[in-house]
């Protein structure tokens, strides 16, 4: 946000057309002191987080040593495990998965040396509008209300075998000779989980019945999405959000929150934290893994809320199929009981769809699909 409209009363700005609303740029440093937060950052109350501490939700924790050592016994137990996860809310924590500590360690701790930069330097990443990477702080210029309380830099990663330095390639060529260092740091994060993706591709295709290698093969040659969440401590917790209820467009989610907590997923019709726990990743599937399994699997509904102690921190890697590669649910999936649910579509256009048409939600597939549905008719 220009600072100036840090002084504006939030009434005032309700007096913004939209289109002013938008081009407002709020400065995560500034925000963090204010008792009076703009109002496009109040979500209407039947979203608002309670203002008592959501209940901890037990969430299937499932060892990965034996299962990457190749015990085959190991990876049936893993499989199955993975597959309850996934018929009951989708998420489930791995350990023992073979990303070495002391990487998770710098990829979090690193995160600050990005955003705890003045905006200025920041906004040399700044995020095109319909592009899916670069830096976005609570994503002005995008959305006009219900503005997720956070910062983000996402940024592309691919398994192709010409792309191997990317991410490196990214904070060299957008933020300098500076952030060398972070973006090897980085790079090597997203090697390791790609990775751990293509392990948990292969135990999500064991459980579901179909050839072990079928989902690892079709996401070996993946362009996946690394975002860091940034959420600045918030002195009106109760009236925001760091990032709204929705379901990740994505396939496959692996995160790690740092030991601050906020992530919030909606079981049972109501929303359960998930407690933080360093050692772990988070993971869920997204749509478009709901889309693969023929919605056998469903993708979550969750959220991240913030607080008013400290700024929270969470790495998220989605992992998605390769842009051109035609979604669609293997033939074992499909039967007379079992009706092929969805179109077939790429990733390109269905990313293209949350970045230019339609806000991620816990909709966001069946918005897809009519979308689809009506262009192929239109032409
Ligand atoms: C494909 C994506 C769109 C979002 C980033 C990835 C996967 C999660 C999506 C998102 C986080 C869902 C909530 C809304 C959103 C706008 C956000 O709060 O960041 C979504 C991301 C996005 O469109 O940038
Ligand atoms: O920060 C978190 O814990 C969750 C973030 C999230 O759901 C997302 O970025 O899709
Ligand atoms: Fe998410």
């Amino acid at each position: 946000m220009a600072v100036d409209c840090m002084i504006k009363a939030p009434s005032s700005l309700s007096s913004l057309r939209e289109d002013q609303q938008k081009s407002l740029v709020f400065d995560a440093s500034v925000l963090q002191h204010e008792a009076n937060i703009p109002q496009q950052f109040i979500w209407p109350d039947h979203e608002k987080p309670n203002s008592q501490k959501s209940k901890e939700l037990e969430v299937p924790l499932i060892d990965l040593g034996g299962f990457l050592s190749g015990h085959s016994s190991s990876a049936k137990e893993a499989s199955t495990r993975v597959g309850e996860a996934c018929q009951k809310h989708g998420f489930f924590l791995v350990v023992n998965h073979g990303v070495d500590a002391n990487l998770i360690s710098d990829a979090q701790r690193y995160m600050d040396l990005f955003f705890e930069l003045p905006l200025s330097k920041k906004q040399r990443a700044q995020r095109k509008a319909g592009e899916s990477c670069g830096y976005a702080s609570s994503f002005t210029g995008r959305f006009s209300s219900k503005l997720p309380w956070k910062e983000t830099l996402s940024f592309r990663f691919s398994a192709e075998e010409n792309s191997s330095n990317m991410v490196e390639d990214y904070f060299k060529n957008t933020m300098g000779q500076e952030f060398v260092r972070l973006g090897k740091v980085y790079q090597e994060y997203c090697n390791a989980m790609n990775r751990l993706s293509l392990g948990i591709m292969e135990l999500l295709g064991m459980s579901l019945g179909v050839r072990q290698a079928h989902f690892k093969e079709f996401f070996e040659e993946n362009n996946s999405i690394m975002r860091l969440n940034y959420y600045p401590r918030c002195l009106k917790p109760e009236l925001t959000l760091g990032t709204g209820p929705h379901c990740d467009p994505t396939s496959l989610t692996i995160l790690h929150q740092d030991n601050v907590g906020g992530l919030e997923v909606f079981v049972d019709n109501e929303w359960r934290s998930i407690a933080p726990n360093s050692s772990a990743f988070v993971v869920n599937i997204g749509d478009t893994f709901m889309a693969l399994s023929n919605g056998r699997y469903k993708s979550c509904l969750h959220r991240a809320v913030v607080n008013n102690k400290s700024p929270r921190k969470s790495l998220a890697f989605f992992l998605c199929p390769k842009k051109d590669k035609v979604v669609s649910s293997p033939e074992e999936l499909v039967d007379e009981n079992n009706p092929r649910i969805y179109p077939d579509f790429t990733w390109s256009t269905f990313l293209e769809f949350t970045q230019k048409h339609y806000r991620a939600d816990m909709n966001t597939l069946q918005a897809f699909s009519i979308w689809v549905q009506q262009k192929t008719s239109r032409t």
